[in-house]
Formats: C-alpha cells, structure tokens, sequence
C-alpha cells in the first residue's frame, strides 16, 4: 500500500528560502510562468463554473512586485482564450506610469490586454495580485481594490493582499478571497487565524519546490488528515487483546458534575481502548457504570504499572478535592512514565509549573488540551517565555511552541482550527469539523479519544519493546508515531465523528461517544461493519 503524503504548510519565508537557489540558476522566470500558469487553470474553472469562459472579463489588481508579475502573465494567457483581460495597477512613478511587473505588462500587450484605473463593473473575476510573501508592515488597502463589483468573484494570487504569509496575521486591511491559488507549498499563514478567514478555498500549485523546502519544524506544520489518522490509530491486530489496545485511567467528574465522567469513559471506550477504568466518587462511579457496564470503576483508579493512559480534569469540582485527585495521577505517571497523561478542563487550573517540570524530568508524554479560554488562563499562571506581559502575541503558534518547549508538554488548542504543537517544534493544525461540536461536553468527549489513543500507542510501544525486532505490535504504522501526531489524530476523529453525527440528525455531546465508535470502526474496519453513525 502506498501512503498518501500528509498535507503540511509552511512559512512564506521559507518558500521565499526555497526559491533562492532556483533564482541564483536563472530560473525565476520559469517559476513565474509555472505560477502563472496554475493561477490563469484556477480562474479558469471560476469562469466555468459561471459561465462560457470566452467573452468573460477578468480584471487584475496589480502590485509593483513578482505577485503582480504572476496576476501579468495569468491575464496574459486568459487573453489568449478568449477573455477580456484588464489589469490595475495599484502604484504608479512620478511621471503616472504603472510600477510593475515590466514583462509580465508587456506579456499581457502582447496579448491583447488592456490596463485601467479602476475595475470594470463587468468583471466576471477579480484576480488580487497587489501582495503575495513579500508583504511586510501594514496594507493600506488602495482606492483601487475598494468597492469592487459585488458579482466578481476574487481569486488570490499566492496569499490574499494584506495577510502574513508566515502567521496568518493582517495587519490594517487586508483582501477578502473565494479562492487563494498558493504557489509551491500551503502557507502557515492561510491556514491560521485571519489569514485562513480571508483565504476562502486554497488550492496549491506545484511550481517544483519540494525539494528545497524545510523538512523539519519550525517551519512546517502539518495538517492532520482521515489517512493519516487512520495510520496514527490503526485497527488492533489480530491477536491484540484488551491490554495491547490499551488501559485507560479516567480520573473526571465529581458530585457537582457526573456527566463529565461519562463522556469522557465513552470517549476512550468508544475510539477502542482495550479498557477503561474510572477514578471517582461514588455519584461518578455509579453514573460511569450505568452508561457503560464494561467500564471499571474505583475510588483509586486502575494500578500505575497497568495503565497505559491517564485522562484527568472533565468535572472535577476545584473547590473539592480536586487537586488531591490531581496529584494522584501525576504520581502514577511519575511512577511509570510509560503512560501518557492528557491534561484537561479543571486539571488545567491545577496543574503547576513544577508538576509539568517534575513530569518533564521523568519522560513522560503530557498533553494540555485547553480551549481559547483555558489557554488565555493558563498562560496568565504559566506564562509564555518571552511575552511580554500584554501575553497576547497575535502569533499563537508561536507562543504555543514557545510554551510548550519551556515545560516540556504538548498543547492542543480545541477551536474551530485545532492546533497541537509538541516541545520540539513540531505543529499539526486540525481543521476537520465544524460547529457542531460546540456544545456543552464535546471536550469531555475527546479527552476520552485522546486517551485511547495515547493508550493504545502506548501499548503498542510496551509490546514492540518486548518483542524484540518487532517495530510494532499492531497494524502498519507507516508515520513515527509522535506526541503531537497522535494527538492531532485524535482531534481528526473527534471532529469526524461530531460531522457524522450531525448528518444523521444528532447534535448532542451524549450521543457523540457512539458517532465516535462509528467512524473508528469505519476506518479500521470499513463501511460493512462500521455503520452504527448513519
Ligand atoms: N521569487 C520568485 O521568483 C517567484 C515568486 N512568486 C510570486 O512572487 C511573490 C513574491 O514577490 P515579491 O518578492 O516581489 O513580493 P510581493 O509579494 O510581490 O510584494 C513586494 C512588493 O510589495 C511592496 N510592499 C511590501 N509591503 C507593502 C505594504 N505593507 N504596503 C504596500 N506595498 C508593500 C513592496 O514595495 P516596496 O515597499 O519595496 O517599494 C514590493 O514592491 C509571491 O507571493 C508569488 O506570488 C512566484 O511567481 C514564483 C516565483
Ligand atoms: N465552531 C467550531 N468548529 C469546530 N470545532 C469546534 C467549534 N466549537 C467548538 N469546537 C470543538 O468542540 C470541542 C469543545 O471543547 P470544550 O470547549 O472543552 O467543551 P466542554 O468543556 O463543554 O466539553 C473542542 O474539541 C473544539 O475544538
């Protein structure tokens, strides 16, 4: 079986990086036509999908740079098929002529085209090539690109105009686009924060960079997808029992808030854990068992040397005995740091810098999972090293991995963009899902996922050690199995299933640990005895 590649992205410095090398061998012109090539393919297919491409008219708005240079040579060859092609300049010298791209204009001449102030009403599209990786500072957005006709549909040429191609920032104004036809590699910054807002659909044309790109953080992030996770989480093997697929210890709820002890055990039973076992008071215990008759239960919780995951935080009541529960499950991990430990929801108000560093010292595999609150939180008990007291770095992978490489832990940031990064850089970005899952108790729910996932890694790495030559004990594991990854692949099937359910009629957090057990056993086993989510 040949695997997919995973989708990553990276910074538009490092593409500028990757260029480098092709430039010095007097290949730039190449890679212009190669972009241009793939931007005039995509408004292309805009075009199509609205109408006969011949008679159409596509205007540019055209910046004194190699982005312009790129919008110049697309219009150039839209001409060439029959389309009306009008480019703007944006900037212009002292004597009123256009600056820009001196070839890409006389490419379009050549063909046919014409120049104009403004854009034609008529527009069919608008293609924005004012600001591509060489934007630094902040976008004053021109007259020129202002009150453009409300039926054009505008293309982006590399990154929409005004957004940081390394962070997703926009800084003043910044283009709002339908499609964003990215040259060389996905750029960071059209998949994070306001920069993924304006992009509208990214689509990536391959200009031949791939082998000058960075192949390691920090500049690349990864973007989870279903093969990957299906790789990260894959079917037991056929001889694998409840301990090789891993033991869960869920150390959630309290008297205050039972549920979240339910749907956190669903969540680890139902994405596969070979067992999960429930740490509570007698209220817990009795609502866990109920729901889940194969769940154990205790008020200490499975043995340490036994457990290959640990989930605590859903529901504890901090004014209780929340942090007692805390410490005994960080001590378990400290005991045998085999098993991983996800950090979540109240835990996250527990949890010290110096258990995280204690944790650290002894190897053990931690994730945080907080949501955008949590984290503001989180990080104004433990701050982020290096900010600078306002705390609020607009680049919030950066202060992610700046956090996570300080006390040695991964973070998965929930929201509509799911980030996870781990203390070495690596980053993953979950993108899967939408707001389906923002109910009350969908986070307990992947907690659970998450653990069972972490456990069932964990097992596989305990029997790989122990069979000695095996590289693991289940499935073909074909990507190394990271903190960071398996996290992310958790959030990946978490996501799905909240999507799954939502096409069946279900919307609630209590019905998404079944949707969960559907879509796992789709993936691993396919859709004949994987249906209980249609
Ligand atoms: N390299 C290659 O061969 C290939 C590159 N490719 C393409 O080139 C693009 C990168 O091109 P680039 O480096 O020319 O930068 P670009 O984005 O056009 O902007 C530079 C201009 O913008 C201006 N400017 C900057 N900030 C500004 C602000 N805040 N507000 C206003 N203006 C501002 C700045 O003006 P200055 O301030 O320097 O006078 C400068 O003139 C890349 O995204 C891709 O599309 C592909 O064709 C593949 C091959
Ligand atoms: N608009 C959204 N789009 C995609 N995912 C969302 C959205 N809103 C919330 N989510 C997801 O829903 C979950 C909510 O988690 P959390 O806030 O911890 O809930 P709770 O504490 O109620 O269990 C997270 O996995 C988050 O990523």
């Amino acid at each position: 079986m040949t695997a997919s590649p995973t989708p990553f992205a990276v910074t538009g410095s490092a593409v500028r990086a990757a260029e480098e090398p092709l430039l010095a061998a007097g290949q730039g012109a190449a890679l212009m036509r190669c972009a241009a090539w793939g931007l005039a393919q995509h408004v292309l297919r805009v075009l199509r999908g609205r109408g006969p491409v011949a008679g159409a008219t596509v205007a540019a708005l055209v910046g004194t740079g190699n982005n312009g240079g790129d919008a110049l040579w697309a219009l150039a060859l839209l001409r060439r098929r029959g389309v009306a092609a009008v480019a703007v300049p944006i900037a212009r010298d002292e004597h009123g002529a256009p600056r820009w791209h001196a070839e890409g204009w006389a490419a379009l001449r050549a063909a046919g085209g014409t120049a104009a102030d403004v854009v034609p009403a008529r527009a069919d599209v608008v293609v924005d090539g004012m600001l591509g990786t060489g934007f630094r500072g902040e976008f004053a957005v021109p007259d020129a690109a202002r009150g453009l006709p409300a039926g054009a549909a505008v293309v982006a040429c590399d990154v929409p105009s005004g957004v940081d191609a390394d962070t997703g920032e926009v800084r003043g104004g910044g283009v709002r686009a339908e499609v964003t036809v990215t040259f060389g590699a996905l750029k960071t910054g059209l998949l994070l924060g306001d920069g993924a807002d304006l992009a509208g659909d990214v689509r990536l044309v391959d200009i031949g960079l791939g082998p000058h790109l960075p192949s390691a953080p920090p500049e690349r992030l990864r973007v989870m997808d279903g093969p990957t996770a299906a790789r990260l989480h894959p079917a037991p093997a056929a001889d694998g029992h409840k301990y090789t697929r891993g033991v869960v210890g869920v150390v959630a709820g309290s008297a205050r808030y039972p549920g979240a002890a339910v749907l956190s055990t669903s969540g680890a039973l139902e994405a596969g854990a070979g067992m999960a076992h429930h740490a509570g008071p007698a209220t817990t215990r009795a609502a866990v068992v109920t729901a889940h008759p194969e769940a154990l239960v205790s008020a200490e919780g499975p043995a340490p040397e036994r457990t290959d995951a640990w989930v605590v935080g859903p529901g504890l009541d901090t004014e209780d005995d929340a942090r007692e529960r805390f410490i005994r499950v960080r001590d378990a991990v400290l005991a045998n740091p085999r098993a991983a430990l996800v950090v979540d929801a109240s835990a996250l108000t527990l949890v010290t810098a110096e258990d995280l560093a204690a944790l650290r010292d002894a190897g053990a595999r931690v994730v945080l999972t907080p949501h955008a609150g949590e984290w503001a939180r989180l990080t104004e008990r433990i701050p982020v090293p290096g900010a600078d007291g306002a705390g609020h770095a607009p680049d919030e992978l950066a202060r992610l991995r700046a956090w996570s490489a300080a006390h040695g832990a991964a973070v998965l940031l929930k929201g509509p963009r799911t980030l996870v990064v781990a203390p070495d850089g690596e980053a993953w970005l979950m993108g899967e899902g939408g707001p389906e899952l923002g109910v009350g108790g969908t986070g307990d729910v992947l907690s659970g996922v998450l653990g069972a996932v972490l456990a069932a890694d964990a097992a596989r790495r305990a029997r790989a050690a122990e069979e000695e030559g095996a590289t693991c004990g289940a499935g073909e594991v074909e990507h190394v199995p990271t903190l960071a990854s398996l996290a992310a692949a958790a959030a990946w099937l978490h996501a799905r299933a909240g999507a799954d359910q939502a096409r069946a009629g279900r919307m609630t957090a209590g019905t998404l640990p079944a949707a969960v057990g559907g879509t796992v056993a789709r993936m691993w086993w396919g859709e004949a005895r994987g249906t209980r989510a249609d």
